[in-house]
């Protein structure tokens, strides 16, 4: 089984240590803002994240996760700073080997397996067994020929999962995927995650979830008013946060 998931999931990359500075899975910002109009919505963002493990960005509402991952990944360009993978300034080679997934799951309006033939298909692969095993990969294989529009949040957020690993991506970037889904569907999600992250991906996600910063994340990243304040190992974050904004975040009251 291990295998089978592996041989999926894979990225195609030579060998890849977290030790290279060139390794495409880690991320660097140097003093990386974002100005909209005449508002500063992120700040001089310095941050170095490990080519392994899985990242979390924790804040509050408004602090600026989204824009922090949507930098990351050239959804948004900065507009001041600089965004590395490696060693590499950000380009479209690099964000061709990442996959985005969003709170709200994007699907076409056709049927499950068409919704990951079309990932595939991006990748110049057509492959229906490869297309069957990613949908058995995230539970979705009894569904293949239903209408995507149908499923369920939870089922929709695991066929978007589907289509970013049908990329084999060495990078995935997950913006609040579990927000607003049962428990069922969250423990699924993370399953699937831990998976890809076992296969070498690595994993950068934003989360308002302490309980799930526990059970997924290996660092923290804790942002606050468009600016990173902690980052750090998770345990530790989690047991003995550095400010006092990040403690009130953690303990649930109100953080403006
Ligand atoms: N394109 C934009 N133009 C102007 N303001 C923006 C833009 N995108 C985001 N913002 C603002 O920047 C701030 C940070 O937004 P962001 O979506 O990153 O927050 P967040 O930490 O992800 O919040 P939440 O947890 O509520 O999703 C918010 O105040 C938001 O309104």
């Amino acid at each position: 089984m291990r295998d089978a998931v592996e041989n999926i999931l894979t990225f195609d990359a030579a060998a890849t240590t977290a030790a290279r500075r060139d390794d495409p899975r880690a991320l660097t910002l140097r003093d990386v803002s974002l100005t909209v109009g005449d508002k500063a919505l992120v700040h001089g963002a310095n941050l170095t994240l490990n080519a392994e493990g899985i990242t979390m960005i924790m804040g509050p509402n408004g602090a600026g996760k989204s824009l922090l991952l949507k930098l990351a990944h050239g959804l948004t360009p900065a507009t001041g700073g600089q965004v590395l993978w490696g060693d590499t300034p950000l380009d479209d080679t690099a964000r061709r080997t990442q996959a985005m997934v969003f709170q709200k799951p994007v699907v076409l309006r056709r049927s499950v397996a068409a919704n990951v033939d079309f990932a595939l298909r991006a990748r110049g692969i057509r492959d229906a067994a490869r297309r069957d095993a990613l949908l058995d990969h995230v539970g979705l294989l009894g569904h293949a020929r239903q209408p995507a529009r149908l499923l369920s949040g939870g089922e929709q957020q695991r066929l978007a999962l589907a289509r970013a690993l049908a990329l084999k991506p060495k990078v995935m970037l997950l913006d609040e995927p579990t927000a607003s889904l049962d428990p069922a569907s969250v423990l699924k999600i993370e399953e699937i995650v831990q998976e890809a992250h076992s296969a070498g991906t690595k994993i950068i996600f934003v989360t308002h979830d302490p309980g799930q910063a526990g059970r997924l994340a290996d660092d923290i990243v804790f942002v606050h008013r468009g600016r990173v304040h902690e980052h750090g190992p998770a345990d530790l974050f989690l047991s003995r946060p550095e400010t006092q904004e990040a403690r009130d975040f953690l303990q649930g009251r109100i953080v403006v």
